[in-house]
């Protein structure tokens, strides 16, 4: 039976575990799947390549696009604008990959007034304490930083609640059950 090929669109508050997932994806099953790469008006840093960590283009380029209606989502943080290009997902998918998309709330909301046919996995924290948790323990963060993502995840946990937005939510605890979940839903024959 034919396997659902639709993009997969990964969301979940800020040190749940996702890219963890997603990166187990890629070691187990190479040239399977690809992560989306997002179009962005800020500049690279050391060690980012153009096209692969971002698509590296001018603001003027960038709101041509949107004008054309070739982003599925797009946001601003900090003067810069970054979003997912309509062409990305079809290239991807045209190669025969299932495209990955990590993207936070207010993407999700866009993706899901646009005219993408994609699926929607949720992943969320044992507890709140535990994503704290692993914000610290990733290092990553300062203790400001901590804190603003553990606000966002209290709207992003709530917004999960809303009947209907995701196709699955799982709960990331012990990684390897995560991780089968996260398998079998991606690769569930289509439904008839
Ligand atoms: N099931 C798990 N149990 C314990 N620790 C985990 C689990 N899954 C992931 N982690 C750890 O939690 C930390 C955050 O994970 P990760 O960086 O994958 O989160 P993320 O959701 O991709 O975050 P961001 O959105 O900020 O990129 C990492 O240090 C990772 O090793």
């Amino acid at each position: 039976m034919a396997t659902d090929r639709r993009p997969v669109v990964i969301s979940g508050p800020s040190g749940v575990g996702k890219g963890t997932l997603y990166n187990l994806l890629f070691e187990r099953h190479p040239d399977a799947f690809c992560l989306s790469v997002s179009h962005t008006t800020r500049g690279p840093r050391p060690g980012e390549e153009d096209g692969k960590h971002y698509h590296f283009v001018p603001m003027q380029d960038f709101e041509h696009l949107i004008a054309k209606d070739g982003f599925v989502e797009h946001a601003q943080f900090g003067g810069n604008r970054y979003g997912t290009s309509k062409m990305t997902i079809e290239e991807q998918t045209k190669k025969g990959r299932i495209v990955l998309l990590d993207i936070e709330m207010e993407g999700v909301k866009q993706i899901k007034n646009s005219s993408i046919a994609a699926r929607y996995v949720f992943i969320a924290p044992p507890s709140i304490e535990q994503l704290e948790k692993r914000l610290r323990g990733r290092g990553t963060e300062t203790e400001a930083s901590v804190q603003k993502r553990l606000a966002q995840a209290n709207k992003e946990l709530e917004y999960s609640q809303t009947l209907g937005v995701h196709d699955l939510i799982i709960v990331n605890d012990d990684l390897e059950t995560a991780y089968k979940q996260l398998d079998e839903f991606i690769h569930k024959p289509l439904e008839q």
